[in-house]
């Protein structure tokens, strides 16, 4: 029992927001077995579908079993997507072709259908020593979908470092090229950054960590690519699970005029770590908290390290079977992280306890705590809202067992 449950306990410690939400909660969606295809199936239209274009190939120079190909669907999302991976993880992710793609905003409604805003909630605009960025155009209110976006463009992370460079470009240009139109995502690419190739630069730059069928990539969303870094930001990421496509939310009110701001790096980093993280994007942080006085620096620093340390005591004190001092960090946790405006942390916090608390048998301070995360979930639009979450939950704590 202890050793799972520290080992969830282990992997939520490491991470920083609540991507690893059990399958059974998640919104429901279709797998099929799909064959992997190549490019022998070049002059047979019909065996290359669902692409758009044969997929064109390139050798792993480090691993000679392993191919690389471009996989493009130019309908997909509002400007198509193009894949480069193996045939096999294109085939695995096949059935994420089928997902409905939402506009990149939706007007919002009342339980009544009437539509209530029916102009987006933002704009890009240029944003003095950051190139662009997007600002609220009107009052957003905590945990409202402000974007959605589809990936563009998305990546084998093993892809650069297996394939000769020029190659490599080239496909990475064909991958560019066969999108519905390329000039959406090269207009990304900014000319401070060391890339030697503008499809590189535009990826470096703006790519997330996007896992395929399981398979560590990078995604290229081209919507949610204008909003900067914030270290203590106001909007968060939402990866749809087991889809290409990802939301932005309102982590709290965003005032009309304020820029709204994402953490491209785990929050609970301090200062010095954040930079040396961010230099991957090939920039100096400039947001709010990283232009404060030494002091509040300090004192963000001191709170973060704080929570990094106790989210690993909270492990420890498990793995050693004292409760108390589990809860007691795990409200320690959540204290700092009110403070540091890291409301991202939080549900997996109130699911930490209902854990600690269930395996101590005391199901009643456990569901108490399950449900509150659940709620906090819904709200920040990780979850549906279905009757049965609580108990599938709660079953999972036995399973831990
Ligand atoms: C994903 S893009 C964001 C949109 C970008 N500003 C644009 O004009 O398209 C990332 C780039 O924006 C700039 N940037 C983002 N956040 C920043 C920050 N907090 N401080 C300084 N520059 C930032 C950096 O040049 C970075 O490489």
């Amino acid at each position: 029992m202890v050793s799972s449950t520290s080992e969830w306990l282990t992997a939520v410690a490491t991470r920083q927001c609540p991507e690893n939400i059990l399958p059974a909660l998640q919104p429901p969606a279709r797998f099929g077995c799909p064959i992997p295809i190549d490019e022998t199936v070049e002059r047979e239209p019909v065996r290359y579908s669902p692409w758009s274009y044969p997929p064109s190939c390139l050798d792993s120079v480090a691993n000679p079993d392993t191919k690389y190909c471009v996989f493009s669907n130019s309908r997909h999302g509002s400007n198509g997507v193009s894949m480069i991976t193996t045939p096999e993880t294109a085939a695995n992710s096949v059935e994420l072709l089928n997902e409905r793609i939402s506009a990149h905003w939706e007007p919002r409604r009342s339980m009544n259908n009437s539509i209530i805003e029916s102009e987006p909630a933002y704009k890009v605009v240029p944003m003095p020593g950051k190139g662009r960025g997007v600002v609220a155009t009107r009052l957003i209110r905590r945990a409202e979908p402000i974007m959605y976006d589809s990936a563009s463009v998305v990546l084998d992370t093993q892809f650069p470092g297996s394939v000769r460079q020029t190659d490599g470009y080239e496909l990475l240009h064909q991958a560019a090229d066969q999108l519905a139109d390329p000039e959406l995502v090269l207009t990304l690419g900014r000319t401070n950054t060391m890339a030697a190739d503008i499809v590189e630069d535009v990826l470096r730059t703006n790519s997330f960590s996007t896992p395929l069928a399981g398979e560590p990539h990078m995604g290229l969303f081209p919507e949610v690519s204008r909003i900067n870094h914030a270290c203590s930001p106001n909007a968060f990421t939402r990866f749809m699970p087991r889809s290409l496509a990802v939301s932005i939310i309102a982590g709290r009110e965003i005032q009309p005029g304020e820029e709204i701001t994402i953490s491209y790096i785990p929050v609970t980093k301090p200062s010095a770590e954040r930079q040396r993280l961010l230099s991957r994007w090939g920039f100096n942080c400039t947001c709010s908290l990283c232009k404060s006085s030494k002091s509040a620096l300090a004192s963000s620093d001191y709170r973060r390290t704080k929570i990094e340390t106790m989210r690993q005591d909270v492990v420890a004190a498990v793995e050693a079977r004292d409760g108390t001092m589990a809860v007691k960090l795990t409200h320690e946790v959540l204290r700092l992280a009110r403070v540091e405006r890291l409301e991202e942390l939080i549900p997996e916090q109130y699911e930490i306890l209902a854990r600690i608390y269930w395996v101590a048998g005391d199901k009643e301070s456990a569901t108490k705590y399950a449900k509150m995360s659940l709620d906090v979930l819904e709200e920040q639009g990780y979850i549906d809202n279905r009757p049965e979450h609580l108990e599938v939950l709660l079953r999972s704590f036995d399973e831990d067992k």
